[in-house]
């Protein structure tokens, strides 16, 4: 990955009666833009998420998603839906003059990417996608509530000790009630647990740094409700309808790079699959001793391999 850098402009961009988006500008000023899309929903943006792009040849755009990172209102639920973001990613190119533009995203960025240019295929250049997430039931299923609980049971154990058992059937909707609970104690014990699960399984070996991110207030609060409340409404969408022929039609012409963990057990390497299946031209990078996290040393060095090759373009 690249340098740390520091962005050469700040911004805020007011979206709604109450949403005030955060984002930012670096790299080259003058050079081909590419957006980073940030995962969760609801993660926020990190200032390592920079090094993913050649400074001297892109002007890189970091966006806080509404509720996230530094946009407020924190960890906000209201108008906050997959198509809310769409036309937000649109109206920041607008606002900042741009015509057609790079994208890239992993997990819920993958998402929100897909979206996008299915929305909007005629601004999108290039995609980069890392750990595909189409929100279908069986990956929330999977993730949630039977799946990944098999390979990491003793932090399974930690992420549904908050849930009386009688409500363990569903998960995501026990964790419903106690992330919008009345109760701040409930609340913050809750997020704390559903966001730690993430932390604890997305790299192939647990990293404590990247644990740690679970224990902040901020962050936890903002990445579980804002999750969970994408989740517990199938990120309003058809369930599959990012993967739907008709919707795959739309951006088959993009160029686009996918980079997936073998071992990704928060977004498995099931749809990654099932997208190259419907869209055969996109080039699909599974990598054999890797996980979820974009941080990932063989995923990293994929995606930048990725973006250098889609500066010029
Ligand atoms: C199910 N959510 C996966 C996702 O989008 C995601 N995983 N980690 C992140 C952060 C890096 C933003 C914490 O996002």
């Amino acid at each position: 990955m690249y340098p740390d850098i520091k962005p050469f402009e700040t911004g805020r961009l007011n979206v709604s009666d109450i949403h005030d988006l955060y984002y930012e500008l670096s790299g080259n000023k003058d050079g081909t833009p590419v957006i980073f899309l940030h995962g969760g929903p609801g993660g926020g943006c990190d200032e390592k998420d920079r090094s993913f792009f050649d400074p001297t040849k892109y002007k890189i755009i970091l966006l806080d998603q509404r509720g996230s990172g530094k946009s407020l209102p924190s960890a906000s639920l209201e108008d906050n839906t997959t198509w809310d973001l769409v036309k937000d990613v649109e109206r920041l190119r607008e606002h900042l003059g741009i015509s057609t533009w790079h994208v890239f995203g992993g997990s819920w960025g993958s998402t929100l990417s897909l979206a996008y240019a299915q929305s909007h295929p005629d601004k999108v250049k290039t995609l980069v996608l890392r750990g595909i997430f189409t929100l279908r039931a069986s990956e929330l299923r999977f993730f949630y509530q039977d799946g990944a609980s098999h390979l990491f049971p003793e932090a399974w154990d930690e992420y549904v000790a908050p849930i009386p058992e009688a409500e363990r059937g569903d998960m995501m909707l026990a964790y419903h009630a106690q992330l919008n609970s009345v109760d701040d104690q409930t609340r913050i014990v809750a997020a704390k647990a559903w966001a730690k699960w993430e932390m604890a399984t997305s790299k192939l070996f647990v990293d404590p740094e990247y644990l740690a991110r679970a224990e902040g207030d901020e962050f936890a609060n903002a990445f579980a409700r804002i999750e969970n409340h994408y989740f517990i409404n199938n990120g309003f969408m058809r369930d599959g309808q990012l993967l739907e022929k008709q919707e795959i039609d739309k951006i088959r012409h993009i160029p686009c790079v996918v980079v997936q963990g073998r071992y990704d057990v928060v977004c498995p390497a099931t749809t990654a699959y099932s997208l190259k299946k419907v869209w055969p031209e996109l080039e699909l990078h599974i990598v054999p001793d890797a996980g979820h996290s974009s941080r990932e040393p063989g995923i990293a060095k994929l995606l930048v391999e990725a973006t250098n090759k889609f500066a010029d373009l």
